[in-house]
């Protein structure tokens, strides 16, 4: 709501039962399924908003809002447009509660975040080209930790492909994470955590750790403590090839984490060419083959990348090969002395 003197109108949600008391009226015991662990501290909650950024007149999509407490700091912030999306229908009436004494503010969806299409949720008219500011939307979210990974991962794939919340723009997104995968999204190199998720969140993005929120401060305490986590897409992600490409050397390069890096990375091709081909990887990259994983700079990873796409242009059976499935189907001839694999069921 805009105010005569064309500010944003601050909005404050009126009073309301505290959150420990809808838990209590709607009897919303939390359940382990789901990773329930809720934050009842309204202290803590903002905290959590303020690492967002400014949220006066914003659009918002919370994943998770269980209980509320977020949802509460989220709409004292200023937020115009919030969309929840809660997967666990004993939640609803209470946010019903909320979306009352903030009218028109508060949208809510009974869904699963995994599937939930996000690209629809928004107007287009909120876009912003991918070059220039983000758009006026976040994600926010205190997320069950049964869903963090898969779910930043399938996120910045969609990144990579401006795709889901990214077909917006740069959309920003203040999520929290168990302790050791937030460090591990936030870790340099050389660090004990640098891992595959560190390199595939950091070459997409700005990746910064905000704070820690002991296990403590959750209702039921979880036995990790968290960490809050927020991600601004960059204007040039700094590898340029496609996000499956990357994934598959970053995956291959940490295959034996305490290992030279070669020793993974010779992975990356059939047995019969593997040293010829690795080297030749290895060489057009200018990588020291001797490096460990975790002693790779994302400019190391640029390079890498490149030289595969390359060696795959040469060769496009490259691109579909996978060590794995090379040892599968030797495995299957050492058994049963036949080269063709079982086929699976197809069902009838
Ligand atoms: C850790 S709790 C956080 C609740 C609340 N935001 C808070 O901070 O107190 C996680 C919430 O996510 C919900 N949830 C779990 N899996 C989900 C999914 N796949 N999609 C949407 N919500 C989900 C749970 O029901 C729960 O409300």
């Amino acid at each position: 709501m805009m105010a005569a003197s064309g500010k944003i109108a601050s909005f404050r949600l009126p009073p309301l039962p505290t959150i420990g008391e809808v838990i209590k009226l709607y009897k919303l015991r939390a359940t382990k399924q789901l990773s329930q662990n809720f934050l009842l501290d309204l202290r803590l909650t903002d905290k959590i908003v303020r690492q967002a950024g400014n949220l006066k007149g914003a659009h918002v999509c919370e994943v998770g809002p269980g209980p509320g407490g977020l949802t509460r700091s989220i709409l004292n912030a200023g937020a115009a447009d919030l969309l929840v999306v809660e997967k666990d229908t004993r939640f609803i009436p209470g946010l019903q509660l909320l979306s009352e004494a903030a009218p028109g503010k508060l949208r809510i969806v009974h869904g699963d975040i995994l599937t939930y299409r996000m690209d629809r949720g928004f107007p287009s008219v909120i876009s912003k080209p991918w070059e220039e500011d983000p758009p006026n939307l976040h994600i926010i979210g205190n997320l069950p930790f049964n869903v963090s990974t898969p779910l930043i991962i399938k996120w910045l794939e969609h990144m990579a492909n401006r795709t889901g919340p990214f077909a917006f723009g740069r959309t920003r997104l203040t999520l929290t994470f168990q302790k050791e995968v937030a460090e591990r999204l936030t870790a340099s190199t050389a660090s004990r955590q640098r891992s595959r998720l560190s390199v595939m969140a950091q070459y997409l993005c700005t990746v910064h750790s905000c704070f820690t929120i002991p296990g403590r401060a959750f209702v039921p305490k979880p036995e990790v403590d968290v960490g809050v986590v927020h991600f601004t897409p960059l204007a040039q992600p700094q590898i340029q090839q496609p996000f499956k490409l990357v994934e598959k050397v970053v995956r291959n390069a940490f295959q034996f984490r305490r290992k030279y890096c070669y020793r993974g990375l010779e992975l990356l091709f059939p047995e019969a060419r593997r040293p010829e081909l690795a080297e030749a990887m290895l060489r057009q990259a200018d990588v020291d083959p001797t490096l460990r994983p975790t002693e790779l700079t994302l400019g190391h990873f640029r390079a890498l990348a490149d030289a595969y796409a390359g060696l795959c242009s040469l060769d496009p059976g490259l691109a579909a090969y996978e060590f794995r499935e090379e040892l599968r189907l030797k495995r299957i001839i050492r058994k049963t002395g036949s080269p063709a694999p079982p086929c699976p069921p197809t069902g009838g």
